[in-house]
C-alpha cells in the first residue's frame, strides 16, 4: 500500500520561484499524469517524488513518512530517453540495479544468488516481450524495445512508486500504443503507483486514474520569476469515466471480432452475403 502527500509544496531556485503551493493527497494503485505547459515544472515536481531535488518548503509523505532524503530503490524511474547501459546487453541491464543494491562494493552477485536473479530478470523480460533479445545490446533494439527495457530495468527493484518522465515521447504512435498497453498491464499486475508525465492529452486520460493539470494561476510580466505553477486542475472523475468507456468500448470490439467469421470462401455465396454471426453484430 502507498499512499503520496504533497503538502503545500514550494520548488525556488534562488528568487525564481517554479513552483507554489502545491498540495496533492494520492490514494493507492494511482496512475497519476501530470500535463502543463513546457517548462512549468512538470519535471521538477517528478524530481521532488525521486528526492533528486528537495522542495524549498513543505513536505512530501509516502505512507505517512518523509520522504527519503536520496533516490531509494522503492522509487523506480524511466526518462524520454533510453537511460540504459550501452556496455551491458539486455540481460545485464535489468540484472545490475539489484545487483548494485545487494552487493555495492563489487557489484555483483556469484552462486545460487545470481541464478535467482538470472530467473527473474528473465522472466521479467519475457513480460515486456524482450526474452529473444537477451543477450543483444542496447544498440541492437529499437526504441520502444529500449523503452521495454528501462521499464525492466525499474520493475526488477518492484518499486512502490513509479515515475515516467515523458517515456513515449521519442516513440512511433505504432509503438507508443503498444507501450500504453504494456505500462497499463503492468500497472494493473503490480502493486505500485504510477505517476508519469506527458504532453500527450489523450495519452493522460488513456492511461491516468487521475489527471492534473500544473500551470501558473498568476503571472508578474514584469517579473515572470515571481510566481510559481500550482496544479491549476483536476481531473479525477472524468479520467475514470473516459478510461471505462475505452475499456467497454475495447470489450465491444473484442467480442464484435469473436463473432464475425473469416470471410467466406464459398464459391457459390454472392457477395454481400450476411451470415447469421454477423447479422446479430451490430456496429
Ligand atoms: N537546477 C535548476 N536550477 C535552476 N532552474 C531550474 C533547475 N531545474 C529546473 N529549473 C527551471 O525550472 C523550470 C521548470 O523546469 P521543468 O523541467 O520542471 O519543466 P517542465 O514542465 O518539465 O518542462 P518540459 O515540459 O519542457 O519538459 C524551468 O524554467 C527550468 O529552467
Amino acid at each position: 500500500m502507498t499512499t503520496i502527500i504533497l503538502d503545500n509544496v514550494w520548488k525556488e531556485y534562488e528568487d525564481r520561484v517554479v513552483l507554489e503551493r502545491v498540495n496533492l493527497a494520492l490514494d493507492d494503485h494511482e496512475f497519476l499524469v501530470i500535463i502543463g505547459p513546457s517548462g512549468v515544472g512538470k519535471t521538477t515536481l517528478l524530481r521532488m517524488l525521486l528526492s533528486q531535488e528537495q522542495p524549498s518548503r513543505g513536505r512530501i509523505l509516502i505512507d505517512g513518512e518523509p520522504i527519503a532524503a536520496e533516490p531509494t530503490a522503492d522509487r523506480g524511474v524511466v526518462f524520454q530517453r533510453y537511460s540504459v547501459f550501452p556496455h551491458r546487453t539486455v540481460l545485464g541491464n535489468v540484472m545490475l540495479g539489484p545487483q548494485w543494491a545487494g552487493a555495492p562494493v563489487l557489484g555483483r552477485f556469484f552462486g545460487a544468488r545470481r541464478r535467482e536473479l538470472e530467473a527473474r530478470a528473465m522472466a521479467l523480460l519475457e513480460r515486456v516481450g524482450l526474452a529473444d533479445s537477451a543477450h543483444k545490446y542496447p544498440a541492437q533494439l529499437s526504441g520502444g524495445m529500449q523503452q521495454r527495457l528501462a521499464l525492466a530495468q525499474a520493475l526488477i527493484l518492484k518499486p512502490k512508486v513509479l515515475l515516467l518522465d515523458e517515456p513515449f515521447g521519442a516513440l512511433d504512435p505504432g509503438t507508443r500504443r503498444s507501450m500504453h498497453e504494456l505500462v497499463r498491464d503492468l500497472w494493473e499486475e503490480n502493486a505500485m503507483t504510477i505517476v508519469m508525465v506527458t504532453h500527450d492529452l489523450s495519452e493522460a486520460f488513456l492511461l491516468g486514474t487521475r489527471v492534473i493539470a500544473v500551470d501558473k494561476p498568476r503571472r508578474d510580466p514584469q517579473a515572470p520569476e515571481r510566481f510559481g505553477a500550482t496544479i491549476a486542475s483536476d481531473f479525477e472523475a472524468k479520467c475514470r469515466i473516459v478510461r471505462e468507456s475505452r475499456r467497454f468500448e475495447t470489450e465491444r470490439e473484442r467480442v464484435r471480432l469473436a463473432l464475425v467469421p473469416p470471410a467466406s470462401t464459398d464459391p457459390n455465396s454472392l457477395p454481400g452475403d450476411v451470415s447469421p454471426a454477423r447479422a446479430l453484430v451490430k456496429d
